[in-house]
């Protein structure tokens, strides 16, 4: 979810590390549901502690599903701007809130890209879908959405439970704990080319108020932060990338992290596919008591998940709410 004011580009920052060795760790699925399951936690909770992200194969999501949602988003984008913006919200977004459906940067400034438009839906509970918002060109658009959301719905929960068991907490804890009504968002990132050559964000360092971020970038461009440094997340094709949100870093009492990242433009026209799984907005987020320990004392504030994304929203920066309990 994307920060929407200029800020600075930290010139130290400005070019990708590669001289470590280290990459955001890729992390093969297979087997996590039978006999490779405890390698694949043990694979989740370090790339977890170290980077916060990392990528996933051999997921379960059908190729062909996931290239039918590629090509309809593609579509859709191609349209003239006065077609895509009949799926747009009908009132501009308030400084609290993100905007919904079709978007700019001139319509709706938070979240929006600076170089580029979106599609965004709440997907999950499904009550809070508004389908006027979803395309009807191309005319396959909503049905694919539809059966991509539900793979991601899938997903995310196979993902919390790794991530669960990672922390030594019954593999059921994080989704009984976000619950069925747990709010699942959608979003279709489209970066214009950039005709730059000194590198131009796209989206600026920023990290996601989710809980779960699970992202699949069609072109180069998306980079972590870790200890100072930038990281691309190397395209590989069907993978997705993985992040964990702020709200995971508050629960865990920050062993796991929340990280920074940003995308950087290239020459060519980029899209990415997103699904972030939230809490609902009543639910109270703070330390889980099993990971707060003398010697691993409370270092976030409880509140909720509402009232955590209003303190974003309305920091110019959209930078992270962390504060201290203490
Ligand atoms: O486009 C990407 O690769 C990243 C997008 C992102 O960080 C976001 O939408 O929160
Ligand atoms: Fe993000």
């Amino acid at each position: 979810m994307a920060p929407a004011l200029p800020q600075e580009m930290d010139p130290a920052l400005k070019t990708p590390n590669s001289a470590s060795g280290l990459e955001v760790p890729v992390i093969d699925l297979q087997g996590s549901h039978g006999e490779r399951r405890g390698v694949v936690v043990e694979q989740i909770r370090k790339a977890c502690i170290e980077w916060g992200a990392f990528q996933i194969v051999n997921h379960g999501v059908s190729a062909a599903l996931t290239e039918r949602m590629r090509r309809v988003a593609r579509e859709f984008f191609a349209l003239p701007v006065e077609e895509k913006w009949k799926f747009s919200a009908s009132i501009p977004t308030t400084t609290v809130d993100l905007f919904y459906g079709y978007g700019t940067k001139e319509f709706g400034t938070k979240g929006a890209l600076d170089r580029g438009d979106q599609l965004r839906h709440k997907t999950n509970p499904l009550s809070m879908r508004v389908y006027d918002q979803w395309p009807t060109n191309p005319a396959s658009y909503r049905e694919t959405e539809e059966e991509y959301v539900a793979e991601q719905d899938k997903l995310n929960k196979h993902l919390l439970e790794l991530i669960s068991e990672s922390l030594g907490l019954s593999p059921s804890y994080l989704n009984d704990f976000f619950g069925e009504e747990y709010e699942q968002t959608f979003l279709v990132n489209h970066y214009f080319p950039s005709p730059e050559s000194t590198p131009t964000e796209g989206i600026q360092k920023h990290s996601d108020f989710s809980s779960l971020t699970i992202l699949m970038q069609m072109g180069p461009g998306l980079q972590f932060l870790k200890d100072g440094e930038w990281f691309p997340v190397e395209p590989i094709s069907d993978a997705y990338a993985v992040n964990l949100g702020d709200q995971i870093e508050i629960l865990t009492n920050g062993l796991y992290k929340s990280p920074e990242h940003r995308v950087i433009l290239t020459s060519e026209e980029r899209f990415s596919i997103a699904a972030f799984s939230c809490p609902p907005d009543e639910k109270l987020i703070g330390p889980i008591a099993e990971l707060v320990s003398e010697s691993k004392p409370i270092r976030y504030k409880s509140r909720t998940f509402a009232g955590y994304r209003t303190e974003v929203m309305t920091n110019p920066y959209m930078a992270k709410a962390l504060t201290t309990d203490a």
